[in-house]
């Protein structure tokens, strides 16, 4: 007991969200190092990369804290995944800006990712839509995909690895597609039971 009173007052009550905070603003940062870079191979665009890593590879730090030390605050349950699509979206934003990645592709991302997150806002007090395998693996696959298409592992390893960079967010991109659609039809077949059974 005293041993987790210790504990409990070791943790900043605040410390969870001003890690998700620290890396909502990672983003920004990593986005400049990207820009200003414009598109070579410098030691700025290493850096980006390594910036998104640190910031994406930490997501779960920031709620395995949280919920260690009984600190879950309704904001960082709001801000926790919008902080990975924050850090994915302005990545995918700055490759298309660099005219790296088609906009077609930026845009399909950003409708899937803003449309999904603002329906979860929209239905929170009816029924909560929980995050789909499919959705964490969409994550992981754009993490890697984005992880390699920003650093510029060509110059080091030749051209194949611009293959790498192609197949690598083609799966990205068609598995955020097939998981935006998954979480529409469960939701529709959902809303039909609900209408069929006559249950709230
Ligand atoms: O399917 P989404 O967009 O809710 O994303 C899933 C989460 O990123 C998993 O951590």
């Amino acid at each position: 007991m005293a041993a987790d009173g210790a504990r409990l007052m070791a943790v900043p009550r605040q410390l969870p969200n001003a890690i998700t905070i620290a890396r909502i603003l990672c983003a920004p940062v990593f986005l400049w190092m990207l820009l200003v870079d414009n598109g070579s191979d410098g030691a700025l665009r290493w850096w980006a990369a390594a910036l998104f890593v640190v910031a994406i590879a930490t997501d779960g730090i920031d709620g395995y804290i949280a919920r260690k030390y009984n600190i879950v605050t309704d904001l960082g349950k709001l801000l926790d995944p919008i902080a990975d699509k924050v850090l994915t979206g302005v990545a995918f934003i700055g490759l298309s800006i660099l005219g790296e990645l088609p906009w077609w592709v930026t845009i399909v991302v950003l409708v899937r990712e803003i449309g999904i997150t603002v329906y979860r806002f929209i239905v929170v007090n009816n029924h909560v839509l929980a995050a789909a395998w499919m959705g964490k693996l969409k994550t992981v696959a754009q993490s890697v995909a984005l992880t390699l298409a920003l650093a510029p592992f060509a110059a080091l390893i030749g051209d194949w690895a611009n293959w790498v960079n192609i197949v690598t967010m083609w799966i990205a991109v068609a598995l955020t597609i097939a998981s935006g659609l998954d979480y529409i039809v469960s939701e529709v077949r959902g809303a039909r039971t609900q209408r069929a059974t006559g249950k709230k």
